[in-house]
């Protein structure tokens, strides 16, 4: 298991002036928590994508969880998706496949890495994902809602994402060359006509994106989840 966590943002929606992954719940940093969970994995090899004024606390950060494996700090870009192009420049060579995952993400189960993995030793491409349980709606110019799509074929889709390392490098090239601009990996190899697979994920694996979310992760630690 090869893994890549995207941890360059800006947090800017935690309304912080800092790395949203540099908060701390029960003292201790937002991404000591998301590499706990990736370590328990059992990975090969991680890579942060991370901006280099973070690089030190992200340092320090690995100091005190001494993985028993290489952890490469990436230097993140812009956009997440610049950051995982970046990462998948450092991937080891051995890697046949990744699993691409959002530091904001520090409550996925080991477990969940590992179906996700398993789902492709069958598949190109596979995101954790859960069925929607509010009604979405659609709207391109507020208030006006367009359409209401069937909410028994929405999944929101999170974080691991695994691919094909091959498959994953050449649809960021021609992201690159088409100049797209996607909010998760899936979404490219989608554009590239490639299929890929949900895999169950968990009503627990929360992105952290907004002040509640700290609080509701929280509430989830305190109760060992
Ligand atoms: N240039 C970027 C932007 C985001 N991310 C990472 O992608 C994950 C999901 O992004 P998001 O939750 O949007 O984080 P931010 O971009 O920091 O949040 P915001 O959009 O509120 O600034 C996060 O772990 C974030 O660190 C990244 O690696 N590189
Ligand atoms: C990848 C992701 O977590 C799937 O839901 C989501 O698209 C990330 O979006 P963000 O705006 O970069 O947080």
């Amino acid at each position: 298991m090869y893994v890549l966590i995207a941890a360059a943002g800006q947090g800017k929606r935690m309304g912080h002036d800092r790395n949203k992954l540099l908060l701390t719940l029960q003292g201790q940093p937002i991404l000591a928590w998301t590499l706990a969970r990736v370590l328990h994995a059992q990975p090969k090899w991680v890579g942060v994508m991370a901006q280099p004024a973070d690089w030190p606390a992200i340092q320090t950060i690995l100091t005190h969880l001494a993985p028993p494996l290489p952890v490469d700090i990436i230097p993140g870009g812009d956009t997440r998706q610049a950051s995982v192009w970046n990462g998948l420049q450092a991937l080891p060579p051995a890697a046949d496949t990744v699993l691409i995952h959002d530091g904001a993400r520090c409550l996925a189960s080991p477990a969940l890495f590992h179906r996700c993995q398993a789902a492709l030793s069958t598949a190109i491409g596979v995101i954790a994902a859960i069925p929607v349980k509010d009604t979405i709606k659609v709207v391109p110019n507020p208030p006006v809602i367009a359409q209401t799509p069937e909410r028994a074929h929405l999944w929101a889709a999170q974080t691991p994402q695994g691919f094909q390392v091959t498959i994953l490098k050449a649809c960021h090239a021609q992201a690159l060359a088409q100049q797209w601009q996607v909010t998760d990996d899936a979404a490219l190899l989608e554009r590239c006509q490639y299929p890929v697979q949900v895999v169950l994920g968990e009503d627990t694996n929360l992105k952290i994106t907004t002040p509640p979310d700290l609080l509701i992760a929280q509430a989830l630690l305190n109760h060992g989840l």
